[in-house]
């Protein structure tokens, strides 16, 4: 560096210009609003930011879609670099976490520079951080207690970028702490909207929703993470289908725990490996008689009734059933799953796939599945994994959600428009709801054919 020449420190003027040619917009922005003010007078100037301001307006109510994908996080991004991280407070918290270097001959502080802010979600931002030379990814990690401190936010995560480029993610708030309420079971299976199912709450406060006819949905999450409850949210808004018919639901559930209430009501449940492998290919079958008729009646995808039901494959501990199993099945298995998860759609054969730890058995299927959802994990490398390349990047903290009970049912999902994370939480169905869904089918029972394998 020149500086380790000189004893004095750079100009201030020069200093100032090299932050107006980062920041162009901080001077352009006021320069073309006295120009436009000089030139076309300030009524029709003011007049011009009204209407923007008014047409942001107007496009916040008229399209909150587009709005929350394109403008929102802009604006947000501008909004906490100039208000929340501006300056001082971001230069006072690295100079109190010791994250800088000092010019041994000016004694001048280097203090890493924030290059850009992506905020991608009310609740996270990535603060894209230029490092000096002598520093390291690794003093940020041993320091991130005290600038989450320092910066008064809930949770920081860090990625290395490139060289002397590294991501801060900066979980702001939790926006989840409370539990939230099983949904209601509807009466009539036309009350069903099997496109748009109840789940829970996403962290913009709106309902999350599900699809489960033509897709199929990937659970990851370590013990305790509330993988359960997405399922059991997903049951009770199917509820009335499953008691009429059009819905029916076939069990894999090695570990017998909570699915085994299931049973009374499943069309097909199994529990060890060679019954679940039965189960599957039994389940193919069904698919392929399925398409054999489709094609005979000249349909492209049915229609779910007692008739042509849409049947519900859930596969608890995928993991133990296609790595723990001998070879030959766990292979058989993978090659059942993969006609499923690319045939399945149309005749309305869709799975639910859980896991606890996305490991090499359970990454290649997970891309035959269309939704996935990455409740807490144990590894940071697990989140894209389960969600995709840089979605941890792009805030999806799986990893650093809390190991306690009252962060179950927490997690990520990736915005099918946008493929930003959002963060969810799925409603919790307790056991007293879980019998009553049980009841509220066995009651009205009109599902054929009901016969358990276990
Ligand atoms: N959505 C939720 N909201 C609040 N608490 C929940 C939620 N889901 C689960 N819990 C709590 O967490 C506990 C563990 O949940 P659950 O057994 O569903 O986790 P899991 O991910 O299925 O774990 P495992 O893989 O061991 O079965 C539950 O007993 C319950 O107390």
């Amino acid at each position: 560096m020149a500086t380790e020449f000189s004893k004095r420190a750079k100009g201030a003027e020069v200093k100032a210009v090299a932050w107006i040619g980062r920041h162009p917009g901080s001077i352009l922005t006021p320069a073309a609003v006295t120009a436009s003010g000089l030139e076309l007078g300030w009524a029709t100037t003011g007049g011009i930011l009204g209407g923007t301001a008014a047409g942001l307006g107007a496009w916040y109510r008229a399209h909150p879609d587009t709005f929350d994908r394109f403008a929102a996080p802009r604006m947000r991004a501008w909004r906490r670099r100039w208000v929340t991280y501006l300056g001082r407070r971001w230069r006072n918290a690295l100079i109190a976490c010791d994250l800088f270097t000092t010019n041994r001959k000016t004694g001048e502080l280097h203090i890493p520079r924030l290059v850009r802010i992506r905020s991608y979600s009310p609740s996270v931002d990535t603060l894209y951080v230029k490092l000096h030379p002598g520093q390291h990814l690794r003093q940020f990690e041993a320091k991130l207690p005290e600038l989450t401190e320092a910066l008064k936010v809930e949770r920081i995560a860090i990625e290395r970028v490139k060289p002397l480029l590294i991501a801060l993610v900066v979980e702001r708030s939790e926006s989840f702490t409370e539990v939230i309420e099983a949904p209601e079971m509807p009466y009539d299976s036309d009350a069903v909207e099997l496109t748009s199912l109840y789940v829970g709450e996403t962290e913009y406060g709106v309902d999350w929703r599900l699809a489960t006819l033509g897709q199929h949905l990937f659970v990851a999450g370590t013990t305790g993470a509330g993988k359960n409850s997405v399922v059991n949210a997903l049951l009770r808004g199917l509820a009335p289908m499953i008691r009429d018919g059009s819905v029916r639901l076939w069990i894999c559930d090695p570990k017998q725990m909570e699915f085994a209430k299931l049973a009374g009501i499943a069309h097909r449940y199994a529990t060890d490996e060679g019954e679940c492998a039965a189960l599957v290919e039994e389940y193919v079958e069904d698919m392929q008689a399925t398409q054999r008729s489709l094609a005979e009646q000249g349909k492209r995808k049915i229609t779910p009734s007692p008739i042509t039901p849409l049947n519900l494959l859930i596969l608890d501990e995928m993991g133990a059933l296609l790595a723990y199993g001998d070879g030959g099945t766990a292979r058989s298995l993978k090659r059942q799953l993969a006609l499923v998860g690319s045939q399945g759609r149309a005749t309305g054969h869709s799975m639910i796939g859980l896991v606890q730890e996305p490991t090499k058995d359970t990454v290649p299927v997970r891309d035959l599945f269309t939704t996935r959802v990455c409740l807490r994990v144990t590894s940071a490398a697990h989140v894209d994994m389960v969600l995709g390349e840089n979605a941890r990047l792009r805030g999806a903290l799986a990893d650093e959600i809390p190991n306690v009970a009252e962060t179950s049912g927490i997690g990520y999902v990736i915005r099918q428009r946008s493929r930003v994370p959002m963060r969810v939480r799925a409603a919790y169905v307790d056991d007293r709801e879980l019998d009553e869904l049980v009841e509220f089918v066995r009651a009205g029972w009109r599902g054929a054919d009901l016969r358990v394998v276990a």
